[in-house]
């Protein structure tokens, strides 16, 4: 495709380079064949100089096509039947635009979250586990496609942590794997209005500020209209999002990078927990989302940790400096990070409030495994 056609859906008022992305074909199974080896090197390399990558996924993704379908259908409704689905338990469920927060401005996104599905007979939600309950789903439809889609970007996900456990040399293939059992995956379905039809609770032409996702893989769709920013590494900067918030940060600045949607592809690129256990050798990627002259559909994947797994600093990479280090050697529990970004992100969201007044952020104390 010409730059000239790649540019031509870059959204206004976001001066940016355009990203020409490194695109790879993911095997079905991962081995450690010889070419594995060489494709999980080729990942980290892309990752450590773009910050992002392409996967190619098939042309034909009925999966795929059906959440968009279902998702552009449940954002259509009236405001109250959407925001019927909420649950005080989870952080599952619909997000108006502006009520997000991200760097104190309200983002212009609207989102149905989704969150591990959990019945009420759920010995962790019994337990009163923070962020631990049902996913309020508008109609079994509608359940049924974001399931799927899930769990097509969830053995990408797998594939690729493989893949990156060979390209990092870790001694333990299956070390990065072993962290995402039973994985706190989750997802926003996310839709943007154009620029002119917002309802002026956030910064003009701005539909998510600048951030970083906190597990291990973001794994992305967008549709055909273009949104996306993502700010590649640059020596000597380092965020640690789980010490101090990367929220907002550059956000304006010279750096950003388009990523021009293309056909037949997921986009990748790693999170906090990542950076975290590689001592930023792959770091957390800083990424934005503008609005553009017409609305804009998404789904960003997040490929997690167990809630209650702790991650360490790889020892390959434990003496590397800058991010982790020696000095982070007890760890970061992961549903922690978690339930410290959700409260930060939704602060009045009924969630929020009751875990605060059930004092289940005490909970969150007692557990790691
Ligand atoms: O809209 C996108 O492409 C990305 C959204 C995003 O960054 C997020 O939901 O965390
Ligand atoms: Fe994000």
């Amino acid at each position: 495709m010409s730059g000239v056609h790649l540019a031509s859906t870059l959204p206004p008022h976001h001066p940016a380079r355009i990203g020409y992305l490194r695109t790879f074909d993911i095997p079905e199974v991962v081995t450690g064949s010889a070419t594995d080896r060489k494709l999980g090197e080729l990942l980290v390399k892309a990752w450590r100089q773009d910050g992002i990558l392409q996967v190619s996924i098939p042309s034909t993704n009925p999966t795929l096509a059906t959440a968009f379908e279902k998702s552009k259908a449940y954002f259509a409704q009236p405001h109250e039947q959407k925001a019927a689905c909420v649950d005080d338990q989870s952080f599952a469920g619909y997000i108006a635009s502006g009520e997000e927060i991200t760097a104190g401005i309200a983002d212009y996104s609207e989102i149905f979250t989704v969150t591990k599905d959990l019945p009420e007979t759920d010995s962790r939600v019994q337990n009163r586990w923070p962020c631990h309950g049902p996913c309020p789903w508008p109609n079994t439809e509608y359940e049924i496609a974001m399931k799927n889609l899930m769990t097509q970007m969830e053995t990408y996900g797998d594939r690729l942590l493989k893949l990156t456990a060979y390209g990092l040399g870790l001694e333990d293939e299956n070390e990065l794997n072993n962290l995402v059992e039973d994985g706190w995956h989750h997802m926003r379905n996310l839709r943007f209005p154009p620029v002119n039809n917002t309802n002026g609770k956030g910064v003009r032409g701005r539909g998510i500020g600048s951030h970083t996702d906190y597990g291990l893989l973001v794994i992305a769709a967008q549709d055909h209209v273009g949104g996306l920013f993502v700010r590649p590494p640059i020596e000597g900067e380092v965020y640690e999002n789980w010490k101090t918030s990367a929220a907002g940060a550059h956000e304006n600045d010279s750096q950003w990078v388009y990523v021009p949607p293309m056909p037949n592809v997921f986009t990748v690129f790693p999170g906090d927990m990542l950076q975290y256990l590689t001592s930023s050798h792959l770091p957390s990627t800083p990424h934005k989302v503008g609005l553009n002259t017409a609305e804009r559909f998404a789904f960003a994947y997040f490929h997690e940790p167990n809630f209650n797994a702790v991650c360490k600093p790889l020892k390959e990479f434990s003496h590397a400096g800058g991010g982790g280090g020696e000095k982070s050697n007890e760890g970061i529990h992961y549903g922690t990070h978690f339930t410290n970004m959700f409260m930060r992100n939704y602060p009045e969201r009924i969630t929020a409030k009751s875990m605060r007044e059930e004092g289940r952020m005490e909970v969150l104390e007692g557990l790691a495994r």
